[in-house]
């Protein structure tokens, strides 16, 4: 059988495959799930934020015919739950992503968990694009950088962050020589396809009730900017800065593209929350039917290896 562990950060994950943060990771029943399922590299907890959060008022999530859109608003049980969860001992590795509401929640939370006895990875999620009157950082240039400056002066443990999607060559060339300047170990690439809108034309209704049925777009449909990220931080990027490819992935095609645009973590939303954590077994066995297909017998053998035209 082909093997699918990767390293990052000196951390073993013994699969390639994760959730995106916000899925399957609320609670410990949910996250001991991810981690005891067939197939999984780990868990990813949902993005916490210093206290414990209601989110956006509900309706808040709807599937799309090929994808999905949500404008949950960080709910989760607040910061302590997760660093809890992932000081402990479990099976497979965790990453905490921890989302800010403002700059100083960011420098807070980083601080809390370097004076912790958490030695894992971290994830900084600089991308949700549903806080209502809230800005997605990573949009930010020079926040982000200032925001990096500030965390590395005092952070020492491993960090990654998750990025939104860019839409502009220049702008990859700008967040890559940022995030070039920093010992990261990853990014996590990409976060929804932020503020889309989708309308019920029986009811001639937006779909979601927040912010006017604004959300982040995500599964299928998302894909081609998905790779579009993946290929662009990978090419620009430090090699030791590694990439989890999110996005768009329902199929072992799909996790295959990732890795060919240079993936080195693959996660799974959208399509976690339809099918459940039985999805990274097929994942794992479509991919392997597809390479076995084509005669590679690694990951090496093909991961960033998509070739222009
Ligand atoms: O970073 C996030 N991305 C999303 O698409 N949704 C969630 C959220 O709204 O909590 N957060």
């Amino acid at each position: 059988a082909i093997d699918f562990k990767t390293t990052m950060a000196s951390v073993e994950f013994p699969s390639i495959f994760l959730n995106a943060s916000g899925v399957n990771c609320m609670t410990v029943a949910e996250m001991d799930e991810m981690i005891n399922a067939a197939c999984t590299g780990g868990v990813v907890t949902k993005s916490a934020t210093p206290q414990q959060r209601e989110g956006n008022p509900q309706p808040r999530y709807y599937q799309l015919e090929h994808g999905s859109i949500n404008s949950m608003g960080l709910p989760n049980a607040g910061f302590p739950y997760y660093l809890d969860y992932v000081t402990k001992e479990h099976a497979k590795p965790t990453i905490l992503s921890v989302a800010g509401l403002q700059m100083s929640d960011n420098i807070e939370l980083l601080h809390k968990i370097q004076a912790s006895e958490y030695t894992g990875l971290t994830e900084l999620n600089l991308s949700c694009p549903n806080v209502i009157g809230k800005p997605q950082v990573a949009y930010d240039f020079e926040e982000t950088d200032a925001l990096l400056a500030e965390i590395f002066s005092f952070y020492t443990k491993p960090l990654g962050v998750k990025l939104p999607p860019y839409f502009d060559l220049v702008h990859f060339d700008q967040m890559a020589a940022i995030l070039n300047k920093y010992p990261l170990t990853h990014i996590n690439t990409v976060n929804s396809v932020g503020n889309g809108l989708w309308i019920d034309i029986d009811t001639e209704k937006v779909v979601i009730k927040p912010k006017q049925g604004f959300g982040g777009l995500g599964g299928a449909m998302i894909l081609p900017t998905a790779l579009a990220n993946v290929r662009a931080f990978r090419q620009r990027l430090n090699p030791s800065i590694k990439i989890i490819g999110t996005g768009g992935v329902t199929s072992g095609k799909d996790v295959f593209m990732h890795l060919l645009c240079g993936a080195d973590m693959v996660s799974v939303g959208t399509a976690l929350l339809h099918e459940g954590v039985g999805i990274f077994q097929r994942l794992t066995d479509e991919l392997a039917a597809i390479m076995a297909e084509k005669g590679y017998t690694s990951i090496e053998d093909f991961r960033g290896k998509v070739q222009d035209f």
